[in-house]
């Protein structure tokens, strides 16, 4: 039995000046996770937000905050984000930015939040298959990690499948990047279950009727997939 699906709304395509308003609207239906992207302008091309204002979006919301680090020296900042969050959530680092894995997983299990490991689109699984049966969730980056709005890399799919492998069944698999209606049944096929999205989401109309319709595509992939399972 898979995981269930959770849709993680990416807030870097939100108006940031208009954070509570767009959270509230996410909130009302029925979003699973906030995903905060921080970025050091180091790691990645871009600078994004630290935990001032993580703290601020804790204190309109109490929906779990998936705080991605893209950042060097994650473990400096783990303490500061775990409290910003108030300890609900999960924080998630990149394998491409520690030296000691095991040291940061159990830093960051100790603030009480959840563990994330994350790979960029270059980076083989290979990289962070001895920890899987340490974290919650693994991260497999269908863009190269910087900005919203790219387009999805299809070498994530493969990795996403060796992960579904290799991990404990009740690990979370997370897909992030360029992820549409059109492509998340493929992500869902090859065994993602939590799913970020941020132009898909607030760069639309209506992005309450957004998630409900990634949802609902993605469940119904997962449902049809069972089907197959146990019909073959
Ligand atoms: O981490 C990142 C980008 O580095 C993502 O979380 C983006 O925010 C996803 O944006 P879309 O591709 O969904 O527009």
């Amino acid at each position: 039995m898979r995981n269930k699906i959770k849709i993680s709304a990416s807030i870097l395509a939100a108006n940031p000046m208009r954070f509570e308003e767009e959270i509230k609207r996410i909130e009302a239906a029925g979003i699973d996770l906030i995903h905060i992207d921080v970025m050091d302008g180091h790691f990645v091309p871009n600078i994004t937000i630290g935990p001032f204002i993580v703290a601020g979006i804790r204190r309109i919301t109490n929906i779990p905050l998936d705080i991605h680090l893209m950042i060097e020296h994650p473990e400096r900042y783990v303490e500061a984000f775990a409290g910003a969050a108030e300890g609900n959530g999960i924080i998630t680092f990149h394998i491409e930015t520690v030296k000691n894995p095991k040291e940061i997983i159990s830093l960051i299990k100790s603030t009480g939040m959840k563990v994330g490991i994350s790979l960029n689109p270059g980076t083989p699984v290979e990289m962070i298959e001895n920890f899987l049966d340490q974290v919650d969730m693994a991260l497999v980056m269908s863009v190269n990690p910087g900005f919203a709005g790219q387009k999805f890399i299809p070498i994530a799919l493969p990795k996403i499948a060796r992960l579904r492998d290799k991990a404990p069944d009740k690990m979370d698999i997370q897909v992030d990047g360029g992820i549409t209606p059109d492509n998340i049944s493929q992500v869902v096929k090859q065994g993602a279950n939590v799913i970020v999205a941020a132009s898909a989401i607030f760069k639309t109309s209506d992005p309450g009727n957004a998630i409900k319709s990634l949802k609902q595509i993605a469940e119904q992939t997962m449902e049809k997939d069972a089907v197959n399972l146990v019909n073959r």
